[in-house]
């Protein structure tokens, strides 16, 4: 039997008044979640520390009320913290699996959030037509930088941000892929640190703000070659227009 992870002392700070929903959010990981397979069973007594509160604390940089879309959500995070975490947010799951978005569902209506969190079954370069752009994309885990900008970005309202959960790898990834994000239609990327004293090590996060709108290429006569999809070129045979 599975031990149920005890929530750390500073878990009361991060979450406030939601601490017994973050709980119960725990509790569903550290069971069903490990018996079907959406997490590792090392991952359950490290869930509030490694999870949870690592994906938390980032919603430092989340505006209050925004609409957010967590791409690539596995078990639910970071999206299913947001939404348990800030009840002003209305947050829009997108994951392909699914055995891991039927978990989500199940998730959300045991923990009541039906009315604030959608999921949505697809890819995120498939499902542009599905879902409104969101003020904040999020993203842990999912994907290298220019990968992530070139599904997230057009998923992202001109001016809101993609907000990239990454590890120490992050400026050199940002060196490699700034090129390519700016061809996408992304600002400089810039690095924050969320709960710097609350968690240890802090959550790095590559903040991107999508200032451009870049529209795909228009097709080339016929005759002259396959046209490169964005993806293929490193989204820059896009036209741009401001966001
Ligand atoms: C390593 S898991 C991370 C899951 C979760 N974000 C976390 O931090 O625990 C990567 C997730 O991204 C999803 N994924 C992979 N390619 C994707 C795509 N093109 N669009 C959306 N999600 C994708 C996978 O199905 C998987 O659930």
């Amino acid at each position: 039997m599975t031990d149920l992870p005890v929530p750390p002392a500073v878990a009361s700070v991060v979450f406030g008044d939601r601490l017994p929903l973050a709980a119960r959010y725990a509790s569903l990981l550290a069971t069903d979640g490990v018996v079907r397979g959406l997490i590792g069973p090392r991952e359950a007594p490290r869930l509030w520390d490694r999870h949870l509160l690592n994906c938390a604390v980032m919603t430092d940089l989340i505006p209050s009320g925004a609409s957010v879309i967590d791409v690539g959500s596995g078990a639910g995070l970071p999206g299913i913290v947001l939404a348990v975490a800030r009840p002003d947010l209305s947050v829009v799951l997108v994951e392909p699996l699914a055995r891991r978005t039927a978990f989500l569902a199940e998730v959300v209506t045991a923990l009541g959030l039906d009315a604030v969190v959608t999921v949505v079954r697809g890819r995120a370069e498939e499902v542009r037509a599905a879902v409104d752009p969101a003020d904040v994309v999020t993203a842990r885990a999912v994907a290298p930088l220019d990968r992530l900008a070139g599904w997230c970005l057009p998923l992202t309202a001109p001016g809101g941000r993609l907000l990239a959960l990454k590890g120490a790898s992050a400026s050199d990834e940002i060196a490699e892929h700034q090129t390519a994000i700016g061809r996408l239609g992304g600002a400089t990327p810039v690095v924050r640190q969320c709960g710097v004293g609350l968690v240890d090590p802090p959550t790095t996060v590559v903040e991107i703000v999508r200032e451009r709108v870049v529209e795909p290429a228009s097709p080339r006569p016929a005759g002259r070659g396959r046209r490169r999809s964005s993806s293929e070129s490193g989204g820059g045979r896009g036209t741009t227009r401001r966001g």
